[in-house]
């Protein structure tokens, strides 16, 4: 299994204007890695990992391939394929979605049971709800109870065990770390690691780079709806090579916690060439222009 982004991008109609919020995303995910996808909140990560699903609303427009490469199946491109298909092929049978905040995508009135159930049913699945929780570390009499009832790393494992149930080749997790304090952060980027090493593609999209560092084979910045930068995880943590990237990781507080100045722009009114020139200490007259991304995947006049 391969997901290969190609010059994805995707545009939201508002009344008077146009947000760009995805621009020509290049980045493939293969088997049994994990891809981390990083940037400040509002640069577009969510809105590509919706536009993968085909979950976009009818406002947004979407353009370029999101192939997925399954062994012994034609290539399947995301963008192209039909309604029926990504809900007949693709959601959970092919990516299973790990959401932004688990609790609040239970059903409450619902024990974890008959979640599992309900799902395996719907995907035709002949496994058990408690053979399924045991692939996601829950143990049978924790499905006995309701999402209250369920501490935070309890309902992210049957988030987890919803997102397994059709066996996906590649799992998205959508910022799964969200409201959580950091001993259950690394217990989720654990189990994701997890997933990844039992030979699945994993795509996790986070503002946190800690939490990145701890699961991401490989990581890819995003600034203003384009990837900016994308590397090996140990190369982009030992030395990140696009100016904004470098911001980011000296904005941590294990590193110098020196915030990067100024806001991101509007992504209604992007500037012309690279968009985060006026932030940028290095920037000069040729970043008017769009940087190309270079051979080491980066769109950077002064990488
Ligand atoms: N339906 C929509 N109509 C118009 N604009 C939208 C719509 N959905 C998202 N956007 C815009 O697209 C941009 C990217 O949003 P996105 O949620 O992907 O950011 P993000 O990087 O995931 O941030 P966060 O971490 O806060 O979710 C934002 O400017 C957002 O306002």
């Amino acid at each position: 299994m391969r997901l290969r982004v190609d010059g994805l991008s995707v545009r939201f109609r508002i009344p008077g204007a146009v947000v760009h919020a995805v621009t020509d995303a290049r980045f493939e995910l293969p088997a049994g890695r994990c891809l981390a996808l990083v940037g400040e909140s509002g640069c577009g990560k969510s809105v590509m990992a919706h536009a993968l699903l085909g979950l976009l609303p009818g406002n947004a427009a979407v353009t370029g391939h999101a192939w997925l490469d399954v062994p012994g199946q034609d290539p399947l491109d995301l963008v192209a394929a039909s309604e029926k298909t990504l809900a007949r092929r693709v959601r959970g049978r092919l990516i299973g979605l790990v959401p932004q905040s688990p609790a609040a995508h239970l059903t409450p009135v619902r024990t974890a049971r008959a979640q599992l159930a309900e799902a395996l049913r719907e995907l035709g699945r002949a496994e058990t709800p408690d053979a399924l929780a045991e692939r996601a570390g829950l143990r049978p009499q924790d499905l006995d109870r309701y999402p209250h009832q369920l501490s935070g790393g309890m309902a992210q494992r049957v988030a987890n065990a919803l997102a397994l149930a059709g066996d996906p080749p590649l799992i998205l997790a959508d910022e799964p770390t969200t409201g959580l304090d950091r001993p259950l952060v690394d217990a989720t980027m654990a189990e994701l690691r997890r997933l990844c090493d039992e030979g699945r593609a994993v795509l996790v999209i986070t503002h946190d780079l800690r939490a990145a560092e701890r699961v991401a084979d490989d990581i890819a910045v995003m600034y203003a709806s384009r990837v900016v930068e994308r590397s090996e995880a140990g190369a982009f943590f030992a030395g990140p090579r696009h100016p904004y990237a470098r911001g980011l990781l000296d904005a941590l507080p294990s590193r110098r916690f020196v915030p990067i100045p100024g806001l991101p722009p509007e992504l209604t009114r992007l500037p012309d060439g690279c968009a985060f020139r006026p932030r940028c200490a290095l920037a000069t007259a040729a970043c008017s222009d769009l940087p190309a991304t270079d051979a080491k995947g980066v769109a950077c006049h002064h990488a």
